[in-house]
Order: C-alpha cells, then structure tokens, then sequence
C-alpha cells in the first residue's frame, strides 16, 4: 500500500467562487440549459478546484467531493437505494432532492451541527441495494484525465444508514450495503485508486453498543477485501470517544480525527496506522495558530508514526478566498482564512515542524463563562400575562397569522443591488420598501388574517440583516457557504464585541402598524441563531458571544415595546442546531441557549406578546427547552414533517401554532387538508391555545401560491372556529 500523502483536506467547496454551479443548476432546473451544459458546469469546477489544490502544494488531492446537489443523496444513487416512485420520474436525481409533479421530495435535514443540509435517504426491507459507481470512478478518471491521482471520497456506510429516514430499518440492511462497499473497493482497486476515503462522521456521536458492533462489523469486512485501496475513515465534528478503539482494532488503515474539536486523548490506540490529523478548522473562518497546531501534531506523533496534516473536515462549510474580499477591513482580513488559505495553512504545517511555543499567543480565553445569565424578572407568570395580553389584543379563537416574510419579489432585490451599486438612492429604495410592507399589510387585510406581519421585505437575510446593522460584525462580498442544492448564504463574521448602534426594525414595524387596526407583529432574530448562522470569534466562551447577542436584541424589544408594537417574535430557528453532538453537552448548552433568549425577550412587560418560531426542528427531541423560552406562542414547522410533532405537545402548556402549510413547495394546500391538520392539533391541545400559521416563512414562495394557500388557511380556521363557538 503506497503512504498516505502528508498533507490532505478532508473536502472542498463545490458551488464555485462565483457561485458557478448554483447558476448552472438553476439554468437546468429552469429548462434554460440542457443536462450537458449543467454536467460541463460540473466538471470546470472541479478541475479547476483541482488544479488550484495542486497550485497550493496540497499532496492529497480528494475527489467525488464534487456533488450536484448533495453528497449523501449521491450516496444513495452510488448503493442503488432510489425510492421505488422516483424511478419513472424523468431526472430521479433532482426528483429526490426537491421533488417533480405529483412527487414529494426526500427529506431534508441539517448534516450534524453545520448549517449544510442533506436529503434525509429512505431505507427498508424493501430497498433494492445495486452498486452504480460511475460517479466515483467518473471523478477519479477525469482528475486524471488532467494529471492528478485523487481519492475518492464517498459517505461510509455507517453513517448513511444511521443518517436515513429509520435508522434502525436501516442497519438492518448493513449487511446488503456492505456489499456493494466491497464491490465499490474492488471496482476502484482495478481503477488504480490507492486510497478511499469514507466518511463516518455519526461516530462522533453517542453510539449504542449494536451501533459500535456495526462499525466493527462495517470496517472488519471491508478491510478484508482482498484487492481494495487503502481504507481511510474520516470522522470530524467532534471526539470519536468510544467508536476510536473499535475503529482502530479494524484493519483500516487511516483514520481522521478532528483535533479543532477533539483533542488527542486515547489516540494511542492507533499505533501502527496513518493517522490524518484535523489541525485546521472547517468550521471557522480564522487563521491558525502555528504554535497550536503543533503542538497538536506532536501530541499526535508520540503516538502514531505516520501523521498527515489535515482539516478538521470538509471544507464546504467555509467560502473559497478572502482575496476576493478586498473591502474588508485589512486588520480583520488578516485574521481570516477561507478554504483557499486553509490549505496553504496545511501545506505549510506538514512541510515544516514549527517549534512547541509554551502559551504565548494563543492562550485562548477559554474561561469558564463570566457564570449567570440572568434572567430579568420583568415578567409575570403565564397565566396572569396570557390575561393581559388576551385584553389588549382581543383575538378570535384560533387566530391565524404567518412567520413573518412574504415572497421576496425579484424587484426588490434588484433594488437593494441597485442601492450597493450606488445606482438606486436610498430614499428611492426605502420608498420601494415601504410600498412592499403596505402590499402586504392590504392583502393580509384582504385575507383576512388575525396577527398581521410587516412581510420583512427590507432584509435581505434574517442573519445577515442584522449583523449589518450591529457592531461587532463584518459581512463579506463573496463568502458564499452551501447551504443545500443551490442554495447557499453569506454568514456574517463577528469578529467583535456586539453592540446596537440604534434601533434596527422600529421604524419598518411602526409603519406597519400605522396601515391597519388589527395587530402587527415585530420581527427579530434571536440571539442564538444569529451566532448559529455566523462566523464567530473563538476567543470568548460561545455562551459569553451568544449573550451579548441577547443584549443587543434586548435592546430591540424595548424600543419595538415603546414604539407601541403589542406582538414581538423572536425567531429561534436554529435553537436546535447549535445542540452539542455528546448527550453529556447537551443539558448545559440548553440551559446558557435557554437563557440567553430570555435574557433577550424578559425585558417585555407582560402586555407585550412573545411568540418565537422554530423550524427545521425536530421539535420533540427539545421540547422542554422551547417551553424554557417561556415565549407566549410558538409557533413551528409541522406540516412537512407529517404533523409528527403532535404527539408530542400535549403537554404544551402554552400557545402553539404546529404549522398547516409546508411552505417548502409550490403546493397549494386545500381548505380541507389544513382543517384536517388543525383537527389534529385540536385533538392535543386545548383551543384557546392553538395558532395556525404557516410551517415557515414566504419568502421563497410566489404571492400567486400564498394567497391561495392562506385564503385555504383562513377558510379552514373560520370553518372550525365557527363549529367550536356553537
Ligand atoms: C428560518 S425561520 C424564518 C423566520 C422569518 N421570520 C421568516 O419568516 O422568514
Ligand atoms: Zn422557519
């Protein structure tokens, strides 16, 4: 077996530094490109990807990295393991990722803790497993069309499976899986391939015993196919903790740990293996340290004698180049590294040995967070604030109202670009604005719904929106990040103490309220998901970041609550995501995350109503802590996901809207489907506390399919609320 190359990433980037591949894609999708154009788009992507990892001096150069949607929706073409109603569908592959008439898609779900999401695969008893290797072998033979030997890299088994709609279904079929792994070994071995790399980052996890017996199983059998490259295991995002000794008895030859996040503890265990070492972070923005990273390459090397320099993981979750960010401020941009300068960091860390420096540097402020978040006593008891607010707001029974943003017409971004080209005026933009949230504050009227929004048609991003308008921020030009198929965002830097200037949205929810006399509500951001969704500093506690975040939307709250708005949300989607992988992290990253959006929302006195909304969200895996929000309503993703959430929330004790219209396609759903949704609902929580909204925002719908879609949800919430009242 030739030696692994000393330096390597683990994965790269993949929609092109100017968005090359999203272009693409949407031109197929649209019927502007035909399949060769979108496939031609593919492949100067990754050649060039290739050629600049070469440029840079990287050894190992990883191929099948490359997805035209996701990788683990390639996973599953690779095994075979395509749902029997896609089959027909003229492009099963684009069928599964975002569906095609009459065909809903596959799930979809944020990969681990990132902000990726990846096509959720459905395996059964039923699930025809048949190896089709043509991408892998595709990728290897036409980087070496080009001159470079790569490794492919392909999702491992154990982590597909448990990554798949019931993964207990799923690991039943371990077997029938790896054996389409072995053939896909034998079929890259006669390719000439030195190396695969498979990914297992579940094993960072807790796993059951029968899911360790399954990784000892997996990499027993597949290391010992006879003619097969050498078997290198990636995990990242965290510890392998107890998966780290049943990998190393295997016969695999190479493991990846992620030292950003895992230290080196029990990697003695690998002696006699290549051990891949994750020194530079995927996951942030920032430079390395040199003395850092040393010295956890020596820790590293006093157990293993053959020690490659990596990243903590892919790369896909940074943007390519802070070159392309000449209007940074250069003392930031100095701090930085994209995927391009984290490479040249890997290069440079496995060509020299730099000397162990003690401290210095980067004794990081690691302290333990400066303790209590303390939560402002400003507000009574449910109960007594449910009074109050029921007498201010006077809402019917069931009311009816939306997540805050409507479609996001192609005119306005237009105008907003217009505005930093500096070929629209300010005034001119802002009049376009506030034409938009009168268009919507009119056809809420017009539909007749309880809780009016403002339609957020001035943000750009709800992350991004204020980060541009905190302190403590910085927002790129191009640092764009995949966030699923062709969609991807520009996650904001906090580099900084965070602060607000002035107020962000009062002047937006004012006018709003100042077009109609029924109530509109105030929409923020929470605090957690605006550090969720952004770069962050690494040199305060997360939690210490997150509360400064609360403080500044605090502020917020107050000025909408003078201002006069009677209904503040504050959107927590990514509450979930941010939760630790270990079980062991989870209570005490919930209790400071809990904390941190009331400290953010307590200020309001018990008049004002606090809704937060969710989405995304397994909701039931955390309910306990959304009841800790204390929000007056919560409102939820439900329909997409079946309205499982329902058999959850019985114990809800305050108002809910589980969500009667998925909002993540064009469907139109009737009158008849949201009024059986909210039966349901109705069937699990008292009504007086039962909202009925939307799963999620507007944005990415068209006005034609939300006005019929609301029109249906007001019509089912009228039909049942005339039927509660006889
Ligand atoms: C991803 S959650 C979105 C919430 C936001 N208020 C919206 O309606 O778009
Ligand atoms: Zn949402």
């Amino acid at each position: 077996m030739p030696a692994f190359p000393q330096s390597t990433v683990l994965g790269y980037p993949r929609i092109g530094p100017r968005r090359e591949l999203k272009r693409a894609l949407e031109s197929y999708w649209d019927g502007r490109a035909t399949r060769d154009e979108l496939e031609a788009a593919g492949a100067a992507i990754r050649a060039s990807t290739w050629r600049r990892l070469a440029e840079l001096g990287l050894e190992g150069l990883p191929s099948n990295t490359f997805s035209l949607y996701d990788q683990v929706l390639d996973t599953a073409v690779l095994l075979g393991a395509v749902p029997e109603r896609y089959r027909e569908a003229a492009d099963p592959y684009f069928a599964m990722a975002r569906g095609a008439d009459g065909l809903a898609p596959l799930r979809m779900t944020k990969w681990f803790d990132t902000n990726y999401h990846y096509i959720v695969p459905e395996i059964g008893p039923e699930t025809a497993f048949k190896l089709d290797a043509a991408k892998p072998l595709g990728e290897v033979r036409e980087a070496r069309a080009l001159g470079y030997e790569t490794r492919p890299v392909v999702v491992g088994p154990v982590t597909f499976l448990l990554l798949s709609a019931d993964p207990e279904a799923a690991l039943a079929r371990l077997d029938d899986v790896l054996a389409c792994y072995e053939e896909l070994l034998g079929a890259l071995a006669a390719e000439g391939v030195a190396w695969v790399q498979l990914d297992e980052p579940a094993l960072v996890a807790d796993r059951t015993p029968a899911e360790l017996a399954a990784v000892r199983t997996a990499y027993e059998r597949l290391g010992n196919v006879a003619a097969r490259p050498g078997l290198f295991v990636a995990s990242y995002f965290g510890h392998l903790g107890e998966a780290l000794p049943v990998l190393a008895a295997t016969p695999v030859e190479a493991v990846g740990v992620d030292l950003v996040r895992g230290g080196a503890d029990g990697l003695a265990a690998l002696a006699g293996k290549t051990v891949v070492a994750g020194v530079v972070s995927g996951r942030d923005v920032w430079r390395t340290s040199p003395s850092r990273a040393a010295r956890a390459l020596a820790a590293v090397r006093e157990h293993a004698d053959q020690v490659t320099v990596s990243t903590s993981c892919s790369l896909l979750h940074v943007p390519y180049d802070v070159t392309a960010e000449p209007g940074l401020d250069p003392a930031l941009r100095g701090r930085l590294a994209f995927a391009e300068q984290k490479v040249s960091e890997v290069v440079a860390l496995s060509r020299t040995a730099p000397p162990v420096q003690d401290g210095g540097e980067d004794a990081r402020a690691h302290r333990a967070g400066a303790a209590d978040v303390s939560v402002g006593a400003g507000r009574s008891a449910y109960e007594v604030r449910a009074r109050a607010q029921a007498e201010r707001l006077k809402l019917p029974l069931l009311p009816v109202t939306t997540i805050g943003s409507f479609p996001q017409t192609g005119e306005l971004r237009a105008a907003r670009a217009g505005v930093a080209a500096g070929t629209l005026d300010a005034e001119e933009y802002e009049s376009r604005v506030r034409a938009e949230v009168e268009r919507v504050i009119r056809l809420q009227e017009r539909l007749g719904l309880d809780v009016l929004v403002h339609g957020e048609p001035e943000r750009n991003d709800m992350v991004q929106y204020f980060a541009e308008h905190l302190e403590g921020f910085a927002v790129t030009a191009n640092g764009w990040v995949q966030s699923y198929g062709s969609r991807c965002t520009r996650p904001p830097i906090l580099h900084g103490d965070v602060s607000r200037p002035e107020p962000i949205t009062v002047r937006w929810a004012a006018y709003a309220g100042s077009l109609t006399d029924r109530p509109v509500k105030g929409m923020l951001t929470g605090p957690v998901t605006i550090v969720a969704w952004s770069f962050v500093r690494d040199d305060l506690p997360l939690r210490d970041v997150v509360r400064q975040v609360a403080d500044a939307v605090r502020e917020e709250v107050r000025d909408l609550e003078a201002a006069g708005v009677p209904i503040i949300q504050v959107d927590e989607p990514a509450l979930r995501e941010l939760l630790p992988l270990r079980r062991s992290a989870q209570a005490g990253y919930l209790e400071w995350a809990v904390a941190a959006y009331r400290r953010a929302t307590s200020g309001a006195g018990d008049r004002t109503q606090i809704h937060t909304h969710l989405c995304y969200s397994n909701a039931d895996q955390i309910l306990a802590a959304i009841d800790g929000l204390d929000a007056d309503v919560t409102t939820i993703e439900s329909a997409r996901s079946g309205a499982r959430i329902l058999d959850a929330v019985g114990s809800f004790g305050r108002g809910l809207g589980p969500g009667v219209y998925d909002i993540h396609s064009p469907r139109v759903p009737d009158a008849a489907e949201v009024e059986g949704l909210l039966r349901r609902t109705l069937a699990v929580l008292p009504a007086g506390r039962v909202w009925v909204n939307p799963d999620c925002g507007l944005k990415t719908r068209t006005y034609e399919e939300v006005e019929a879609s609301l029109a249906n949800v007001v019509a089912a919430a009228a039909g049942l609320r005339a039927e509660l009242s006889r």
